[in-house]
């Protein structure tokens, strides 16, 4: 019996569409945030493969969703590539920035990556054999785009100013950047399904802020090269794609990058995403995150609304991005039942 998520990839419209949620490991759980406070920090936690393992199934294990998404995070490889990563507690990712022609020269080469990502391969590892054999096991990495606009402002932006102003400034250096982010995406993603990954997932979480002719050069081109060569090396493994806010620019994605499925933010309406998107093929999403704050029969009514919405193609459900702390637990079950009709 092939895996639920694995069918609605292959373009199944299935009569209960398969859930996972976005950040599905994290602080709203009390048990992650014991596992974090054993590991010591975030990025210890990402280190450590039998901790990351464990917090990976432990939203399994409490509410049995179809899919576990590996735990690490999109900045482990430009880590890897050289530049330093800490977290600033309360704050967010602070990076060594990455903004001159040689500084991209003085990257690591990509060979290298694996010398620190080495334990994320081994989480995948222990992973593909603990996991419940109806679930799919997911990898992810951050797109070219999104990765960039960290590397380059050394932190998270509103508006990714930094990066869209090397991107005018010097167009040479950004391009290098964004093409060694993909070559070492390419490498990382084939290590993570070479070590069990069944599905892997690229998250372009500012790909709405690039427009035109930007939006087919940074969001799409990079995502279709690294689809291309994962497709050459594992014929068959799906890749789901996330370019969050892309607003017209998810119509025709999926056709033009080679993703199996296009996941789709809340800030457009599953009525369009249905039509202009799902149209062709598998498409994942779209209930609004604060749902999982507020709940109540709001959340039931959202919740029904989607998959409704998105009932007559291939769907898998999900948030339309990822579940904040202060979520409540129970609400993400009333969710999952709301969605399964339990
Ligand atoms: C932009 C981005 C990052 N990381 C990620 C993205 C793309 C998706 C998105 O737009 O949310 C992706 C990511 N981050 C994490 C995962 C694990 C898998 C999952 O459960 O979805 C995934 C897929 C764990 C994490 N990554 C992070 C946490 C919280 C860390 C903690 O425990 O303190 C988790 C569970 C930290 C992180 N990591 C990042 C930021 C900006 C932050 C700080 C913001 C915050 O505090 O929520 C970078």
């Amino acid at each position: 019996m092939t895996k639920t998520i694995l069918r609605a990839l292959k373009g199944e419209v299935l009569p209960t569409p398969p859930i996972w949620m976005m950040r599905q490991a994290g602080r709203y759980l009390p048990e992650y945030r014991e596992t974090r406070a054993k590991a010591g920090d975030f990025l210890s936690l990402c280190y450590n493969p039998v901790l990351a393992a464990e917090v990976t199934l432990q939203p399994i294990r409490r509410y049995g969703f179809d899919a576990a998404i590996l735990f690490a995070d999109i900045l482990l490889l430009p880590q890897a590539l050289g530049p330093k990563l800490w977290f600033e507690t309360g704050e967010g990712p602070r990076m060594e920035t990455v903004t001159t022609a040689a500084q991209v020269a003085n990257l690591k080469p990509v060979e290298a990556i694996h010398d620190t990502l080495s334990p994320v391969y081994e989480t995948v590892r222990i992973l593909a054999q603990e996991l419940p054999k109806k679930t799919t096991l997911i990898g992810f990495a951050g797109a070219p785009w999104t990765v960039a606009t960290y590397m380059i402002a050394g932190k998270g932006s509103k508006d990714q100013a930094a990066a869209h102003a090397l991107k005018a400034e010097d167009r040479a250096t950004f391009q290098a950047l964004i093409d060694r982010i993909t070559e070492a995406t390419v490498e990382y993603l084939s290590a993570q399904i070479d070590a069990g990954a069944e599905v892997v997932k690229l998250f372009d979480s500012w790909a709405g802020s690039l427009k035109g002719q930007d939006f087919r050069d940074f969001a799409e081109a990079p995502v279709a090269r690294i689809i291309a060569a994962l497709k050459a090396r594992h014929p068959g493994v799906p890749v789901i794609a996330f370019p969050r806010e892309a607003g017209q620019g998810y119509i025709g994605f999926a056709h033009r990058t080679g993703a199996d499925c296009v996941a789709i933010d809340n800030s457009v309406s599953p009525e369009w995403a249905a039509a202009n998107v799902q149209i062709d093929g598998c498409v994942q999403g779209n209930l609004a995150p604060e749902h999982m704050v507020t709940g109540g029969q709001a959340l039931v009514a959202a919740t029904r609304h989607v998959v409704k919405a998105f009932s007559r193609g291939p769907h898998i459900f999900n948030l339309g991005h990822g579940i904040t702390p202060d979520a409540n637990p129970d609400h993400v079950q009333l969710m999952i039942d709301t969605v399964r009709g339990t």
